[in-house]
């Protein structure tokens, strides 16, 4: 897999990037091992936490071209992009600020004697990321890891190289010692060749199914922990008593945020029937009427997919879904012309024989199901392979949060669009993956919970 930066909005070639050959792998291996085994890694935490308070600090000084680096190489929104890299300085300094105390030890009252249970480092992480996050992606595996002594060698996706450059020497910068974080332009073989290496001990991957199941069967073989975070096909629930123009300006926002290109934005819009058509002839002019166009501009709402490729692959899923029966109530095309830039779609009419209905459509399409009532929205939003995310939208909490702990996913947001923050975790069930990141459950996803019992005398 070549490392290329296409800027999406005109599809031009902007820089091509070396792979990194095996013996520049196994030099990163062998650097995150020595410096595993070192001090570094066993010994205080504080100096690991300086580096994040540094890193943190380094990214807001370069903030605006960071944020440029990342629209220029997979096409966010500007707006979204300094976003992105608000939120990585706020995971290094939350992560810098809370480690000591996650990783502290925990007591346990028992019987048998004084207990507790210590954190410890396991080794190298392997970590593997998707282009939609580019920054938050890395940072999300980083911090914690770095906070818990284990260093990390990385393979970004082969779209967004430029990201992953910048990524490495920030990391640099702040003072992480070699071995720390190295950034590797490779192929799935080397990444499995470096799963199955007795110095990697687990492996953090978000993106694609057929990628975590690759990676997940490959640590499976060799006994090392995995977190996968995966695709989702998240529910977007308005209720009969909702506030319906809260949820239209809320459901457009999420459909569209990263161009469509989000795991848990909205994705399944399950309407009450009472207040369905209204909530879709809303719905359905905010969405023909947001501005298209070069995502450096400050007054675009939707810009282009991040490749070619992905508007080909949702341009045949829309095309699919119609032909199985699906209305096309909006959009449903590529737009002629520079660059990756699909039309706002709004598919209605999908019956559970149609493949979209079991399907993410990752991009500017929204599913529109109708339902009578709330055990037919538990039903239908947990008729579905994944369970990322989910967002809830009432006047009434409690039915709100009755209908929460019922959805099968990772999280449920009320009344907001999906979204993440250092304190919370972050993760799915079902073919969503397994796993936390972020939070105090993210920074023990890859440490020893060793258990230390002195004996009553
Ligand atoms: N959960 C999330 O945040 C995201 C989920 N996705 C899901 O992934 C789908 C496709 O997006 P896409 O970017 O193609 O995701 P991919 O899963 O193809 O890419 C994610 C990462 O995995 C790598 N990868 C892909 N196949 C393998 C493999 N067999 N072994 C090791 N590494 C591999 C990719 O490398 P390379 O780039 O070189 O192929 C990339 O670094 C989306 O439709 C969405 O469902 C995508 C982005 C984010
Ligand atoms: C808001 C951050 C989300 C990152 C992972 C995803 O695409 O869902």
């Amino acid at each position: 897999m070549a490392y290329r930066t296409i800027n999406p909005t005109t599809n031009k070639l902007v820089k091509t990037y070396p792979n990194h050959t095996d013996a520049d792998v196994e030099a990163a291996l062998d650097a995150a091992h020595k410096l595993y085994k070192s001090e570094w890694s066993k010994g205080p935490i504080q100096p690991r936490l300086k580096v994040l308070e540094r890193l943190a600090d380094l990214i807001d000084a370069r903030k605006e071209e960071l944020a440029r680096i990342a629209t220029v190489e997979m096409g966010k929104l500007i707006s979204d992009a300094r976003d992105e890299v608000w939120i990585i300085a706020e995971i290094a300094r939350y992560y810098a600020r809370n480690a000591e105390k996650f990783l502290a030890p925990t007591r346990i009252d028992s019987q048998l004697g004084d207990a507790w249970v210590e954190h410890h480092p396991i080794g190298v992480l392997l970590a593997v990321e998707p282009w939609n996050f580019p920054y938050y992606q890395l940072m999300r595996v980083f911090a914690p890891a770095l906070a818990a002594g284990n260093p990390v060698v990385a393979k970004h996706a082969s779209i967004v190289p430029h990201c992953a450059t910048v990524f490495e020497e920030l990391v640099n910068e702040a003072g992480a010692p070699k071995g720390a974080w190295t950034n590797l332009f490779i192929t799935s073989d080397q990444v499995a060749n470096i799963i199955a290496d007795e110095r990697v001990q687990g492996a953090a991957m978000t993106g694609s199914e057929g990628a975590g199941s690759a990676i997940a069967a490959q640590a499976g073989k060799y006994l090392k922990k995995s977190t996968l975070e995966m695709g989702g096909n998240d529910v977007f629930v308005v209720l009969d008593d909702a506030d319906i123009d809260k949820a239209v300006d809320i459901g457009v926002f999420s459909r569209l945020h990263i161009s469509g290109q989000e795991c848990i934005c909205a994705k399944r819009f399950v309407l009450h029937e009472s207040i369905a058509e209204t909530f879709l002839s809303r719905f359905t002019t905010a969405m023909a009427a947001v501005k298209i166009g070069d995502p450096l501009d400050e007054t675009t709402r939707l810009g282009p997919l991040s490749s070619a490729d992905a508007v080909k692959g949702l341009s045949g899923q829309v095309a699919r879904a119609i032909e199985h029966g699906a209305t096309l109530h909006l959009g449903g095309n590529a737009i002629e012309g520079e660059g990756n830039f699909f039309e706002p779609t709004i598919l209605t009419n999908i019956s559970r024989s149609n493949p979209a209905y079991f399907e993410e459509f990752f991009g500017p399409v929204a599913q529109v199901y109708v339902v009578k009532n709330d055990d037919e929205i538990v039903e239908l939003a947990n008729d579905s392979r994944y369970g990322l995310a989910g967002a809830v939208f009432s006047q009434n909490i409690e039915r709100a949060k009755a209908l929460a702990s019922r959805i099968a996913t990772g999280a449920i947001w009320i009344n907001t669009f999906a979204s993440t923050a250092p304190e919370l975790p972050f993760g799915g069930v079902k073919r969503s993956g397994y796993g936390r990141e972020l939070s105090e459950l993210g920074i023990k996803e890859f440490v020893n919970q060793k258990l230390v019992l002195v004996a009553k005398s």
